[in-house]
């Protein structure tokens, strides 16, 4: 029924006349009359402070104004400089609705030959967004969709039409056999701050800028060798955070995990990228946390991104882009400096000398002579993402893998054994080398990352059109693989939300895993630094975008945890309970815990640093 109110008449134009008369006097009328109709039929209405109705001041004023009804059943006037932020993002709101109905009135017809996956019902405007606010984060409330809607399922967030895929079959499909079409990243305003416009690796377009750049990253910034050489850089900061928390035993005082494992990380990765003796590595350090907080916060413009009003209301954007900035000007300072610093800086052809940072190896590669122009910016983009990509998912996985020992003693005991045992009493130092026979170990560190994933939505989108699982992907859709939801897929995984590293032993002869052979998945890798097992594993992605700091990451990890775990014994502050250690998640460039892991440190039998340290 149409239910609009223009008579056409002259005289009552509210909603203008002719060829530029408002479109959505259909949706306006419909929201009055709903809206009008629940106030009326459920309150009783009064003025507030015995206004008489005759006194009721009825003048006007230009701008914008609108009602506020209260519990108490008041009714009070509020003027323009009253306007609530919420009040603006209702007017936000509202007007985009009217432009994206009509849009999406036209997107409808494009797409009603194509038999697009399921999804949940829509609302006008927000598409999909209800179903993904309250207390759960988006990978658990994607995970609870997907039990109703399916391993592929369709969602709009705002106006951005996005798949989610949550099944190892699906993985596999997108990121194996469908890989090459789902190489490209999703892209929006805010990811085209942060990265430069795409210029680094992590959110370029999937193309030749990003084949070059992924090349450097894999062959000269990342590779086993590269990873080899900052074995010494790795060694020393392990070794002075070992001794900081060794003079922590004789007071009992709790160490703040949370910040410890961050310093650490911050640590190696500034050593390994500007050498350890750059000046501003605080200052880019702080501008670098600005930008990933702002760009964490919720952003109304990348879930609107075709809206101009959306646009100019945003703070978040203006800024992103005063602390992107910031951070751009200080690497830019940063690159200058190395470059004045240098006596005659990077000769073209001149080879890689053994103390190069990561820096020193870009601006020597920008020397050569080759048809891709590493720019200073390319170079800075390409900082900030490892720097983006580095710190926090090594220092959160390592504070999960902690907790979740804490909390499973028979855990603990077992990869303390193995440390004991393979590595004998009394030792002051391990090193890199020692790790290679510590199998429990990196079982611990595959179950951490398999039960949290740094990155538990891995963006991609889809650069053609294609289909998957028998549905059809429109080109350019955005695509989030639910890793989180794949790595406790009950068909593969038993008790999947069970810590059980032991899992992990002999996968392939594993009575789950041996039936996703069977069905036709291919085994990636064994080892850990090959960072897949299977599909149903993919905690550095998989495909041509996966991870290329895995090696980087896990070598890290697990130095840091044998040195942890064979000098020390853990226990909870205060007599807390393992068991009510909240395990609780949020989401900022990575997935962390909820709190701070707060722990008490005591050396242990097998170390050999007390006469060293204290
Ligand atoms: C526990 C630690 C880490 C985890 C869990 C992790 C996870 C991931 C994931 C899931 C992706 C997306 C992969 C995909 O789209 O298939 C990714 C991309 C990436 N990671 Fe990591 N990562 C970690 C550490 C690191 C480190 C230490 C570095 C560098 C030193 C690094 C550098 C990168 C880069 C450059 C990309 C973008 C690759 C591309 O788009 O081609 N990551 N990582």
């Amino acid at each position: 029924m149409d239910t609009r109110i223009s008579t056409g008449d002259q005289g009552f134009i509210p909603f203008g006349v002719g060829c530029r008369q408002c479109p959505g006097e259909l949706f306006v009328t419909t929201t009055f009359e709903l809206t009008l109709a629940n106030l009326l039929y459920h309150f009783d209405w009064t003025l507030t402070d015995s206004v008489s109705s005759e006194s009721l001041d009825m003048g006007e004023v230009l701008g914008m104004t609108l009602h506020q009804r209260t519990t108490s059943r008041e009714l009070k006037l509020i003027t323009m400089d009253e306007l609530s932020v919420g009040s603006l993002c209702f007017i936000a709101v509202a007007t985009l609705g009217l432009s994206l109905a009509l849009k999406r009135a036209l997107l409808s017809s494009k797409t009603q030959a194509l038999k697009l996956p399921p999804g949940p019902w829509n609302l006008p405007v927000i598409g999909s967004i209800h179903h993904l606010l309250g207390s759960e984060l988006p990978h658990r409330a994607l995970l609870r969709l997907a039990h109703r809607h399916g391993p592929l399922m369709l969602l709009r967030l705002g106006e951005v039409p996005t798949v989610v895929v949550s099944s190892p079959e699906a993985a596999m499909e997108v990121m194996k056999g469908l890989d090459p079409a789902f190489a490209e990243r999703a892209r929006g305003t805010t990811i085209d701050i942060v990265s430069f416009g795409g210029k680094g690796i992590v959110f370029a377009p999937y193309g030749e800028h990003w084949r070059q750049v992924r090349k450097i990253c894999v062959v000269d910034l990342l590779s086993a060798r590269q990873v080899r050489r900052l074995e010494t850089i790795r060694q020393e900061e392990v070794t002075r955070l070992v001794d900081s928390i060794a003079v922590t035993t004789s007071t009992s005082s709790p160490i703040d995990m949370t910040q410890t494992l961050a310093s650490l990380t911050n640590d190696v990765i500034a050593r390994a990228v500007f050498g350890g003796r750059c000046r501003q590595q605080e200052e880019y350090l702080r501008a670098l946390t600005a930008v990933a907080l702002t760009a964490g916060a919720f952003s109304l413009v990348d879930l609107f991104p075709s809206s101009r009003l959306v646009r100019w209301m945003s703070f978040g954007e203006r800024q992103l882009r005063k602390h992107h900035a910031e951070m751009v000007r200080i690497v830019n300072s940063i690159i200058q400096e190395r470059r004045e610093e240098k006596a005659s800086p990077y000769p073209a052809g001149a080879a890689a000398k053994d103390d190069d940072d990561l820096l020193d190896v870009l601006l020597r590669l920008q020397k050569e002579d080759s048809t891709f122009r590493l720019t200073a910016e390319i170079i800075g983009a390409l900082i900030s993402d490892i720097f983006g990509a580095a710190t926090d998912t090594t220092a959160s996985t390592l504070e999960w893998a902690l907790a979740e020992l804490i909390r499973h003693p028979r855990a603990m005991e077992k990869v303390k054994e193995e440390l004991r045992k393979t590595l004998g009493h009394g030792r002051a130092t391990l090193t890199g080398s020692d790790i290679g026979e510590l199998h429990y170990l990196k079982m611990v560190i595959k179950e951490t990352l398999r039960l949290h994933p740094a990155f538990p939505l891995i963006v991609r989108a889809s650069q053609e059109s294609c289909q998957v699982m028998g549905y059809d992907l429109p080109q350019g859709i955005n695509i989030f693989i639910n890793a989180f939801a794949v790595a406790r897929d009950p068909r593969y995984w038993k008790d999947a939300e069970e810590f059980n590293p032991n899992r992990f032993e002999k996968v392939d002869k594993d009575m789950n895993s041996r039936e996703f052979n069977q069905k036709g998945f291919e085994k990636i890798g064994e080892d850990i630094n090959s960072t897949t097992a299977h599909l149903g594993f993919i905690p550095f992605g998989a495909g041509r975008r996966q991870c290329p700091g895995a090696l980087f990451a896990t070598t890290t990890i697990e130095l840091t945890l044998a040195n942890l775990l064979y000098h020390f014994d853990w226990t909870l502050h205060d007599g807390e309970s393992p068991d009510s250690l909240d395990m609780g998640e949020v989401l900022g460039i990575s997935m962390h815990r909820r709190s701070n892991l707060r722990l008490q440190a005591a050396l242990s039998v097998s170390s050999g640093l007390s006469s060293h340290s204290n």
